[in-house]
């Protein structure tokens, strides 16, 4: 019997040497073309789904972060931002924050683990001790425009008032911040307190210091006028004595030493405590008329105090002239509309409280007079401890 010769192809995964058994073999790349398609067909799936994901991803963080446009170029790509610590987001040309934003989640647990991974309470490295109603809080305001910059919202008091709380409580009071954000808060007492300096200096020995200081009348009156208010507030009807009854002395016509306000704008007084402690190296003196006017020059010093990068300009601030002051820039409430807003949005402007930029009533002009030549020789000390020279008349 003739057995039918079968002519087999093997599919052989090492090429063979057709010598070896006289059977043809097809060239490799031709031997398994189904098998190689549907690799590359699984392998382009693939890539595909998993672009798909990644835009799926980027689109819904997008949603949850608030993908917010700016004027900047990065802003059209997926680049998030965070809304600072005091929940108000930075004005137009204004850069991003460097904080890696905190998704509005509804999955409460991954939040707080994103947080806690991310965003920390930390103890401020630099703080503004003074002086009261000198501009403290435009001062702090503006430089939390920077985007490496977070502010506490209230004055935490730690060091005058709460010390007993322990640091852990002062942290508490901070607001949260990336690793690569300094903290900075505000407590004008400070500069005025006994306690404080070797407190702070207790705390951290080479942190920094902000004063803001003003020429020293206007800053007694405004302290006379706020404390004018409280006495309103507190109740009172009964309408209280003018500032010139207050600062002059009625016996003897002297400006009142023992005035509480007037104690508080002897600069010197109060900065010669902190340099028993600290090095003037250590402490920037903001100009408190200049910051009224220009107030980009001041944050530009204080940008280059706390060794940041000048990112304050006066493109985010805008005269307001109903309230005859600078206030910055913002961008318009996000809450409406879509989530992914690709324009730049209009811009508004949000202006410090009410209880900033007070009216000053007419000084009588012989009290302001002996007021101008009481202060004169402490400001001349107050000028040679810090190397600079204020035209206060
Ligand atoms: N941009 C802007 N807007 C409003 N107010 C400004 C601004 N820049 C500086 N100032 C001055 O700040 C003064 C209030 O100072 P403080 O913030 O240090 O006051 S406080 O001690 O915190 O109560 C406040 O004092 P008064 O004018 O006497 O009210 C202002 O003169």
């Amino acid at each position: 019997m003739v057995q039918k010769k079968h002519t087999m192809v093997r599919y052989s995964p090492v090429p063979s040497d057709p010598s070896q058994d006289g059977v043809p073999v097809p060239a490799r790349t031709s031997r398994c073309p189904k098998l190689t398609r549907y690799k590359v067909m699984t392998c382009v799936s693939v890539l595909v789904l998993s672009g798909v994901l990644l835009l799926v991803a980027c689109l819904h963080t997008g949603a949850l972060y608030g993908l917010r446009a700016s004027s900047g170029p990065a802003s059209r790509t997926c680049a998030l931002t965070a809304p600072d610590q005091t929940g108000h987001t930075t004005g137009k040309g204004s850069p991003a924050p460097s904080a890696v934003p905190l998704p509005k989640s509804s999955d409460k647990s991954s939040l707080a683990a994103a947080r806690r991974r991310v965003m920390q309470r930390r103890l401020p490295v630099a703080i503004v001790i003074g002086a009261r109603k000198a501009g403290t809080r435009a001062l702090l305001r503006f430089i939390g425009l920077h985007p490496d910059v977070v502010t506490s919202k209230r004055e935490p008091h730690y060091f005058d008032r709460y010390y007993e709380e322990g640091v852990d409580w002062y942290r508490r009071q901070m607001p949260f911040s990336t690793e690569s954000q300094v903290t900075i808060e505000k407590t004008p007492n400070y500069f005025v307190d006994k306690d404080t300096p070797e407190r702070v200096h207790l705390f951290n020995s080479s942190i920094k210091l902000m004063i803001i200081v003003r020429n020293p009348v206007e800053r007694t009156m405004s302290d006379y006028l706020q404390l004018k208010e409280k006495y309103f507030k507190s109740g009172n009807t009964e309408p209280m004595a003018p500032f010139e009854d207050y600062v002059v002395d009625a016996e003897t016509g002297e400006i009142n030493k023992s005035y509480a306000p007037i104690k508080r704008s002897l600069y010197v007084r109060h900065l010669d405590r902190w340099l028993v402690h600290f090095q003037m190296s250590q402490i920037l003196v903001v100009d408190g008329e200049n910051i009224k006017v220009r107030p980009w020059e001041e944050m530009s010093r204080v940008e280059s105090f706390l060794g940041l990068s000048h990112k304050v300009g006066e493109d985010l601030f805008v005269y307001n002239e109903t309230k005859g002051f600078y206030c910055v820039k913002v961008e318009a409430n996000m809450t409406t509309g879509s989530d992914f807003v690709l324009d730049p949005l209009p811009l508004s402007e949000r202006c410090l409280a009410k209880s900033k930029g007070r009216e000053h009533p007419y000084i009588d002009p012989e009290v302001r007079a002996k007021l101008v030549q009481f202060f004169a020789p402490f400001n001349h000390r107050f000028f040679q401890r810090i190397g600079v020279y204020f035209d206060w008349k």
